[in-house]
């Protein structure tokens, strides 16, 4: 208890001097603008038990020295011992991070396999939901890792990791049948190597090429998991109306994609922003995100499954959109 609060005042002094050094004033309304110190403030448990690493994280804001490339203008790269320490402190962290993410998803596939072992969910509706919520709630832990330069890396070996499981399993290197029913359709575990593994391949992408830079990620991730697995859920149950082009996909699917993928979009944009990554204007953003969600539902739409994974076109589509409509800040740090 003593080590704790010792620990906060201490990672509290070292906020205080870096706010001072990075603005030369700083006020407490700006340190709860930081992501860190929002993480504090909304998830005191977690804050407490990261302990004196996330204390000392509190100094390593997005706009404080340690998210600058070395050498950059604004604060001269030193060697003092202090800033050693900090930096081994949020490699520790990010570790740490990583390895509870890893095991979360490890967990929550376990889950979902278990409740359809249990018949408490049916195989495909299973399937939907962890393609929904896995690579959302992957993307929702961004801000628990530090703004060090290789958080974006350690935090894609999860999907990275995920995708090495499913070449494995996938190939018939091992055997994993409760892997397998999770995230097949048909139970064929070469099935893993298709839509699964696209899937984590474009978790990677989105975590090492935007991160938490550019709101463009995190729309890309939640039109691929929300709204074409909601088009799904809904498709099946009540698209009796089918699209003119396209026999195998509904009105009912496709406008479920587009409202869910828009509202899960500025769910997650307000999420961010509540974190303090980037700003949330629902008027500027709204109708960029409306004609972006949109697109990815066309596409999602179109009858090209059998040729091109849905993974694969709806994140792609609203990268390219996006990237016209959403500009992305260069802020690429190199790797230590
Ligand atoms: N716009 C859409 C999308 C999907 N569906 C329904 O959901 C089913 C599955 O669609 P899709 O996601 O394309 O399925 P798969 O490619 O089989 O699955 P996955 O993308 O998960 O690999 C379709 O057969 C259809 O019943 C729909 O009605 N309207
Ligand atoms: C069924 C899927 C796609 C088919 O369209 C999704 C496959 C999911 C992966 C096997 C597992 C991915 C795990 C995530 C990268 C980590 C989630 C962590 C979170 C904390 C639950």
């Amino acid at each position: 208890m003593a080590t704790t609060m010792g620990a906060k005042s201490l990672g509290a002094w070292f906020c205080l001097r870096s706010c001072a050094e990075d603005s030369g004033i700083c006020r407490i309304s700006e340190m709860s603008r930081r992501p860190s110190a929002r993480m504090m403030i909304a998830f005191p448990c977690l804050s407490s038990s990261l302990s004196f690493i996330s204390s000392l994280r509190l100094s390593h804001s997005p706009i404080s020295s340690s998210s600058r490339p070395r050498g950059a203008p604004g604060r001269p790269s030193t060697n003092h011992p202090l800033e050693v320490t900090l930096q081994a402190g949020s490699l520790q962290h990010d570790v740490g991070v990583t390895f509870l993410v890893l095991l979360g998803g490890y967990v929550w596939v376990k889950l979902f396999n278990s409740l359809t072992k249990r018949q408490v969910l049916g195989q495909k509706l299973s399937r939907k939901i962890v393609h929904i919520t896995s690579g959302l709630l992957f993307a929702l832990c961004w801000p628990f890792f530090s703004v060090s330069p290789w958080a974006r890396y350690l935090a894609a070996l999860v999907p990275a990791s995920n995708g090495v499981r499913l070449l494995v399993y996938g190939l018939g290197i091992l055997k994993d049948d409760g892997l397998v029913k999770s995230v097949s359709r048909e139970g064929d575990p070469r099935e893993l190597l298709r839509g699964p593994l696209y899937y984590v391949v474009v978790l990677v992408f989105c975590t090492v090429l935007f991160w938490r830079d550019s709101p463009l990620s995190i729309i890309a991730l939640a039109m691929m998991c929300a709204g074409d697995g909601i088009a799904d859920i809904v498709g099946r149950r009540f698209g009796s109306k089918k699209l003119p082009y396209n026999s195998d996909k509904s009105w009912a699917g496709s406008i479920a994609m587009f409202l869910f993928g828009f509202v899960v979009s500025l769910g997650c944009l307000w999420y961010f922003s509540f974190m303090g990554f980037y700003p949330f204007d629902l008027g500027a953003v709204g109708l960029k995100l409306a004609a972006v969600a949109l697109a990815a539902t066309l596409v999602e739409s179109l009858p090209i499954t059998n040729r091109l994974d849905d993974n694969l076109t709806v994140p792609l589509t609203t990268i390219i959109l996006g990237l016209f409509l959403f500009p992305v800040k260069s802020t690429m740090t190199p790797l230590p």
